[in-house]
C-alpha cells in the first residue's frame, strides 16, 4: 500500500501511534525529521526497531520512513548501527545466531518480519550490494542470469539474453563486456565488478537496493560512476546506502539519517542535513569534529 506524505511528517500515524512515536522518540532524544517533499511516496515504515546481538543492544527504537525512488543515505560513526539497520531491511540479521529483534520493519504495507513472509520472495524485493564486489565465480552472463532463472523471471534463452542485456545497460556495464559475457565475473575491474553486482541486483526487478558502503574499495573514477548510477538508478528503484563519504551523501542523497550509539539523531533531507543540522551531535560529525 503507497501513501501519500504530508509536508511536515515522513508518515500518517494514527493518534496512539503518534504519542507512543513522539514519547520515544523524546526519551531517545530522536530523531529529528521532516519530510519537506511532499508526494513522496512511503516505501518502507520503521517504528520503534531495536535490536540486540545477544546481550548487547545495537539498535534503540528507531523510527524512519524512506520514501520510494529516492537515495536516503545512512550516516554517521563507526560501530553505530547502519549496517545493522540495513540487514533488518532484508532479514538478513536473522542469519546472525543470537539476534533478537523489537519492533516493526513495514515495507509497502507489510510487516517484514511476519511468520509468513517469504524470505526468499522479500529478498528478491529488497536487493543488496555490498562493499566489497563480490561476483560469483561463474561467468558475467550467468552471475546476471542465475537470480531471475532461480525466480522463474526467464524461461526461454531469448528471454535471458534480452534480460542480460538489459540489467547490464542500466548498470552502465554493457558496453564493456558485450564481447565478453562467457569470461569470468572476476576478471573485471574493482569498479566493473560492482556494476556487475548492481546489474545482478537489478535483473530481478528489486522495489529496494541497499548499498553498504558500495565505493569504499573502489578508486574516484569508479566510485563517480557508481554515483552517477544511484542517481540514474533512483529513477526506478529505491536506494539505500550506508557511507563514510559525506560528500557523497552530500552529492547522491535525498535524504540523510544521521546514527549514533544506535539511534537516529537527526533525519532530513539531504540539503537541510548538511547546510543547517538540527542537532549539534549532527553537526559535529558532518564538519569532522568527530567521528
Ligand atoms: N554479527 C555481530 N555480532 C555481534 N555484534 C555485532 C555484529 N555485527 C555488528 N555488531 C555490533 O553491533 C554494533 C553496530 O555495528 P554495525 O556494523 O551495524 O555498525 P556500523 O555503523 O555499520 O559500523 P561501520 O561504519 O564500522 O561499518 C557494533 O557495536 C558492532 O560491534
Amino acid at each position: 500500500m503507497n501513501m501519500h506524505v504530508d509536508e511536515r511528517r515522513p508518515a500518517p500515524m494514527s493518534g496512539h501511534e503518534r504519542s507512543r512515536h513522539e514519547s520515544s522518540s523524546q526519551e531517545a532524544g530522536q530523531p529529528v525529521t521532516r519530510n519537506p517533499h511532499a508526494g513522496h511516496e512511503l516505501s518502507i515504515r520503521i517504528r520503534d526497531l531495536s535490536l540486540w546481538y545477544g546481550e548487547s543492544q545495537a539498535l534503540n527504537k528507531l523510527n524512519i520512513d524512506i520514501f520510494q525512488k529516492n537515495v536516503t543515505a545512512l550516516i554517521g560513526p563507526s560501530g553505530c548501527g547502519k549496517s545493522t539497520f540495513l540487514r533488518c531491511l532484508n532479514r538478513m540479521n536473522d542469519l546472525i545466531p543470537g539476534v533478537r529483534l523489537e519492533g516493526l520493519v513495514e515495507m509497502d504495507g507489510r510487516d517484514v518480519n511476519a511468520a509468513k513472509m517469504d524470505e526468499v520472495a522479500l529478498r528478491k524485493r529488497v536487493g543488496m550490494v555490498f562493499q566489497k564486489p563480490n561476483p560469483f565465480p561463474k561467468s558475467i552472463f550467468e552471475n546476471v542470469a542465475y537470480a531471475p532463472r532461480m525466480h522463474d523471471l526467464v524461461s526461454r534463452k531469448a528471454e535471458q539474453d534480452e534480460l542480460v542485456e538489459h540489467a547490464l545497460r542500466e548498470a552502465g556495464l554493457w558496453n564493456e563486456v558485450k564481447d565478453k559475457l562467457h569470461q569470468p565475473g572476476t576478471s573485471l575491474s574493482g569498479g566493473q565488478q560492482q556494476r556487475l553486482c548492481i546489474a545482478r541486483a537489478i535483473a530481478v526487478q528489486p522495489d529496494v537496493i541497499l548499498m553498504d558502503e558500495p565505493t569504499s574499495a573502489l578508486d574516484p573514477i569508479s566510485t563517480a560512476t557508481i554515483e552517477d548510477l544511484m542517481d540514474k538508478l533512483k529513477k526506478q528503484f529505491t536506494i539505500i546506502t550506508v557511507t563514510h563519504n559525506m560528500q557523497q551523501a552530500a552529492r547522491v542523497a535525498d535524504y540523510t539519517a544521521f546514527f549514533h550509539l544506535g539511534e537516529i539523531i537527526e533525519y532530513n533531507d539531504t540539503r537541510t542535513m548538511f547546510s543547517n543540522p538540527h542537532t549539534k551531535k549532527a553537526e559535529d560529525y558532518i564538519t569532522g569534529r568527530y567521528g
